[in-house]
């Protein structure tokens, strides 16, 4: 017999009353643990999402920006699997990269990057995680410190170089842009091996097919399924390219050794370059590291880790900082009353019977502000990806993990909100107190990015650029040719990984200093 029954009880109600709680309950318990939405985006197909939308165009620092006014700071689409979330304003910047950084430091991956990084085998493209903090110490406290002397003194060597090439086309159109392309690339080739020699045509090429790889449109990456699918020979295309910088840099590494054992008989030669210094921790095995502030001990490197690092440093610090001296010159050159308050200080701080030398550049403060400025308006590296190693909630949106998150450093450094006449170059805004400074604590201006993953290469960048521009600027009166103003020249940049100038700056030097240059 029913028990309610036989006890007099109506069942239903007594199950009502004792069920209703437990389903609130659960209702509310649900509703806490239930994540936040994705952030607004473009609608997407299912299997493709918004792949169809994003031309060579959407993904730059100005399509980006461009959706932004639409979907808002942070926004969210997605290509075949593969979430991405874009960043526009300083406020979540700040918060992707210093108070969530731990689950913001990890790289995004495709076919191109991983085979041609030897796997992950560097600091670039490696996620965050044991592996690359050893890779991130080798760089700051060997490759790229400052007390590799011998870095420093070959942007010394190579600007001086720079301005007598320039001193002998007095009075004709010289190609800067070129010119400072080679002066960088010889900055950086010889830190890394020594010397400049024969090879370095053959290197050129090498970067340069490489360059065009890492950003090839490849279906997998976003639809893994396709796999299979290759109609751009991009993995034959792979393969050659690795192929390439496998003999040249073996050949590189095998004379180092020679070297080493010809200077004292032994391995453990006079370190001299980038490649010398890898020497240092080379072990033929598995890549082998440690954690330990002990570097010597705690880090064995093998042939890929090192090519892989050494392609690090070449697509780190050529393009990156030919593309900024040459936007500084030519924002200069089209606002002539900055230049000529830049070289009024060189006059007053170096005096025109010499170049300027190390010791001047602390006090060239106006030259300083209007490099900051360039780098404000013209960021070498305009949008940074990141990816997230699990699930976060920002801004109270859900980012799901191995997201690919854009930063748009491009955008917030013109951030209305933070930066008057955004558009407008004035180098005078750095000269009030409270401005802001690039060292990833302002994030408004944040031109090497901030925190973890931010640029370790910083202030060698920096010396090139500060080298370059004031001698330039010191030993140089700079006019446009064909009687162009000032007024007239050409600021576009062109779309791609890196905001350079689109269409290259010329301009005609006259001596501007009483001692001789070449
Ligand atoms: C004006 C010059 C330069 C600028 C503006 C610049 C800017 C940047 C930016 C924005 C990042 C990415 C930060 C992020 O992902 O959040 C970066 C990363 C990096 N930069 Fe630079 N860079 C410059 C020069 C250099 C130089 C000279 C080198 C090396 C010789 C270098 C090596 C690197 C490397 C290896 C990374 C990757 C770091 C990592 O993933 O942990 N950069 N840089």
């Amino acid at each position: 017999m029913n028990i309610y029954l036989s006890q007099g009880l109506d069942p239903l109600p007594t199950t009502i009353l004792f069920i209703l709680p437990l389903l609130f309950l659960y209702a509310i318990v649900s509703r806490l643990r239930r994540k936040p939405p994705l952030p607004p985006g473009p609608k997407g197909l299912p299997i493709i999402g918004n792949m169809l939308t994003m031309d060579q165009f959407t993904l730059t620092n100005r399509g980006l920006a461009n959706l932004a006014k639409k979907y808002g700071d942070m926004f969210h689409m997605k290509m075949g699997s593969v979430h991405m979330v874009a960043i526009t304003s300083p406020e979540i910047a700040k918060q992707v990269l210093q108070v969530q950084d731990n689950v913001f430091s990890d790289r995004p991956t495709s076919k191109a990057t991983r085979y041609l990084s030897y796997n992950r085998a560097d600091l670039a493209f490696a996620d965050y995680g044991p592996f690359w903090r050893q890779m991130r110490k080798l760089c700051v406290m060997r490759l790229f410190s400052r007390k590799r002397a011998e870095s420093w003194n070959s942007v010394r060597d190579e600007v001086e170089s720079m301005v007598k090439a320039v001193a002998s086309n007095a009075g004709k159109p010289v190609n800067i842009g070129e010119l400072i392309f080679t002066l960088t690339m010889n900055i950086i080739y010889r830190a890394a091996f020594g010397s400049i020699n024969e090879r370095k045509e053959e290197f050129l090429e090498i970067i340069q097919e490489f360059n065009k790889l890492f950003v090839s449109f490849n279906i997998s990456d976003f639809i893994p399924w396709l796999g299979w699918f290759d109609p751009n020979d991009l993995n034959n295309k792979l393969a050659k390219a690795r192929d390439s910088l496998d003999k040249f840099i073996d050949k590189i590494i095998d004379d180092h050794v020679q070297k080493r054992t010809k200077i004292d008989g032994s391995d453990g030669g006079t370190i001299h370059d980038m490649v010398d210094e890898m020497l240092t921790f080379y072990g033929d095995d598995e890549v082998n590291v440690k954690e330990s502030d002990d570097l010597q001990s705690s880090i064995k490197l093998t042939k890929d880790n090192m090519k892989a690092i050494i392609m690090d440093v070449m697509f780190g610090g050529v393009e990156t900082v030919a593309s900024i001296i040459e936007w500084a010159l030519a924002e200069l050159i089209k606002s002539p009353d900055d230049l000529k308050r830049i070289q009024q200080e060189l006059t007053e701080v170096v005096g025109l019977n010499r170049q300027v030398e190390e010791a001047h550049l602390e006090k060239l403060t106006f030259l300083k502000c209007a490099l900051k400025e360039t780098l404000r308006l013209h960021p070498p590296i305009p949008v940074t990806h990141h990816a997230t190693c699990k699930h976060a909630e920002v801004a109270g949106y859900s980012i799901p993990a191995k997201t690919r998150v854009i930063i748009n450093i491009w955008a917030l450094m013109r951030d209305p909100n933070y930066w008057d006449d955004p558009e407008t170059f004035r180098p005078s805004r750095f000269l009030k107190d409270g401005a802001p400074d690039f060292r990833g604590n302002n994030f408004e201006f944040i031109p090497f990015g901030s925190g973890r993953r931010s640029c370790p290469g910083m202030n060698l960048g920096l010396y090139g650029l500060e080298m370059a521009v004031a001698h330039l600027l010191h030993g140089f009166q700079w006019e446009l040719p064909d009687g162009m103003k000032p007024s007239e020249l050409d600021m576009s940049e062109s779309f791609g990984l890196t905001a350079q100038r689109a269409i290259r700056l010329v301009a005609i030097p006259s001596p501007r200093l009483e001692c001789p240059l070449a």
